[in-house]
């Protein structure tokens, strides 16, 4: 009787058990089938490390992102799949799979991930560098290339070398107050958002107290806000975008974003054209546009958006460039004396170096390469997505994922460049430096003396490099030239080694963090030559007719 009880009870216990466990099954293979529905279809993905969570699958660290991917490179090789949320990323730590699937199949790989709040909502869909492939992008692009491409780059060369004898003045004056003061970092801020305020919009900044300049840097500050990885949670749950309008508040927040923007950037468009009425204004990105506007089907947003675009792309990515050129000769004195070895074969001590003096200085050309390399300054790359499937060493990745080249990890292979982490221009004469040819970035400047070293991912990949670098090149030749005649740069305790070469911010174009250099002229004859320069651009009466003022 009591054996025929408990098989009774057995009898549902073992009923229950399977059916939870198919339940258990059945609810794992859901999430496995949600979390890896791109990754499950298509099985062959390169290998990668274990998730750090099942839900958020790996979580990449937020300060200086690109040294955690170094590390994973070293460990997996030139490919390999991370998981953010449902989605794969595919890293592409080298030279060799960056070239491969970024350069020679850009047609497939030169789109962007969707951004809701940060490219639809607060951009509009009229920031083309969160843009994705497609005809807009195309137009963009198109409009760019002819306001920023090698024969009109020229043409800002003047401006370039008025606002590198600005900053050379006041580096000179640092820690006076009577406007030459400030960190060298300011100096070098404010030679960055003057080159690119006038090549937009004509417009010449003084300090970096404009109040344009900080309107725009504070839509520069808001954006990085809503770019930041996980930062929106439309992003991780774009279906809340159908939520309407007055029941969600990050939509709500990015549409007032989107206005704030929208006004700066239309009324800066509406101040060229009134210039342009009466005359007044210089050729600029916005008043040639403005030309062929028509021709080129664009609507007064689009020219607003592209020309508003220019200051978070070009402005910060030069100054920090600059920067890292004086961090460098901070911590490698050697190369600042070979450079002034060079500066004084070429340029003399009675005259300031100008562009016709570049291409005779091979080792100024070579710095400029060097500083790219040694400390990209998009160090974690740009993501790109995948418009069709892609194949690399047998593996195809998926059509809609998202790859990324790291610059930083590229950089600092020790195959490519023995001794990474050393500061050395030598490594750029041997190779042929700007002559060498090979990538996407040197096709767009090929035969140039600013053209990027052979294997250089500094201004990103395929159809997506930088279309500023022909400006960007030439404010780093004439600066470091500049810099270099000019002064005597170092560590302030006398102490290289102090220098720490690996404090930066962590921002997708990264800064170095606030470090102290001492600029000394070299002999009174430079700092005369600097003033009399600087009575010609107007910089000395500007700083006295200032101090009459306070
Ligand atoms: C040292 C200075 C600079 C560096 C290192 C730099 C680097 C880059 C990189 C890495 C990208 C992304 C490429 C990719 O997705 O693979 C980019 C895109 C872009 N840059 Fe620059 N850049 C610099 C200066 C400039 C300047 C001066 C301008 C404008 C005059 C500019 C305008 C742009 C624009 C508009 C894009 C977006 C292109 C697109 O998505 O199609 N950049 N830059």
């Amino acid at each position: 009787m009591s054996q025929l009880l408990s098989s009774l009870i057995e009898l549902p216990t073992q009923t229950l058990v399977l059916a939870t466990a198919v339940a258990v099954g059945a609810a794992a293979l859901l999430v496995h089938a949600y979390l890896f529905d791109a990754v499950g279809k298509h099985g062959n993905l390169p290998p990668g490390p274990p998730v750090d969570s099942l839900f958020s699958g790996h979580r990449i660290p937020s300060t200086h992102p690109w040294r955690y991917l170094e590390k994973l490179t070293e460990e997996y090789g030139d490919i390999f799949t991370l998981r953010i949320g449902r989605s794969p990323l595919f890293v592409l730590g080298r030279a060799s799979s960056a070239h491969r699937i970024l350069e020679k199949q850009s047609a497939l790989s030169s789109s962007r991930p969707r951004l809701v709040l940060a490219g639809e909502l607060l951009s509009n869909n009229k920031r083309i560098l969160l843009m994705p492939y497609g005809d807009q992008w195309r137009l963009y692009r198109k409009a760019m290339h002819e306001t920023l491409n090698d024969t009109v780059a020229k043409q800002y060369e003047p401006i370039q070398e008025r606002e590198a004898r600005i900053a050379t003045l006041h580096l000179g004056r640092l820690g006076q107050a009577d406007g030459g003061g400030g960190d060298f970092q300011r100096v070098l801020h404010r030679y960055a958002a003057s080159v690119i305020m006038q090549v937009t919009y004509d417009y010449q900044v003084q300090t970096l107290d404009d109040p344009l300049v900080r309107s725009v840097a504070q839509r520069g500050h808001a954006l990085a806000m809503c770019i930041r990885p996980g930062a929106s949670v439309l992003d991780r749950y774009p279906l809340l975008e159908h939520v309407p309008t007055w029941l969600n508040p990050w939509k709500q927040e990015g549409l007032r974003l989107r206005k704030l923007e929208q006004e700066l950037y239309l009324g800066q468009v509406i101040k060229v054209r009134e210039r342009m009425e009466r005359g007044e204004c210089a050729p600029c990105f916005v008043s040639k546009m403005t030309e062929r506007q028509q021709e080129l089907g664009l609507t007064d947003l689009d020219v607003a958006g592209m020309s508003g675009s220019l200051f978070g792309a070009g402005s910060d990515t030069t100054a920090s460039a600059l920067s890292i050129f004086v961090m460098a000769v901070c911590r490698y004195p050697a190369v600042l004396a070979r450079l002034h070895e060079e500066l004084d074969r070429v340029v003399s001590r009675d005259r300031m170096p100008t562009f016709d003096d570049i291409p005779q200085m091979p080792y100024v050309r070579a710095t400029v390469q060097e500083v790219l390399r040694w400390r990209p300054v998009s160090a974690g790359g740009f993501q790109h997505s995948l418009t069709a499937d892609v194949e690399y060493k047998g593996y195809v990745l998926p059509k809609g994922s998202t790859v990324v080249g790291p610059h930083w990890s590229i950089s600092r292979d020790e195959h490519e460049y023995p001794e990474h982490d050393v500061f050395k221009p030598e490594r750029f004469l041997q190779s042929g430096g700007a002559e060498a040819n090979g990538t996407s970035a040197q096709d767009e400047v090929k035969g140039t003396w600013f053209a990027p070293a052979r294997g250089s991912v500094a201004f990103g990949f395929g159809r997506r490099v930088c279309p500023g670098l022909n400006v960007a090149m030439r404010s780093l030749h004439i600066n470091i030239a500049c810099m270099a005649w000019a002064f005597d740069i170092a560590q302030p305790d006398g102490r290289p080694e102090r220098v720490d070469t690996f404090a930066f911010n962590s921002a997708a174009n990264s800064h170095p963090l606030p470090f102290d250099a001492t600029f000394t002229y070299r002999d009174p004859a430079r700092k005369g030559v600097v003033e009399e320069e600087n009575i010609a651009t107007g910089e000395l009466d500007r700083i006295a007719a200032s101090r009459g003022a306070t």
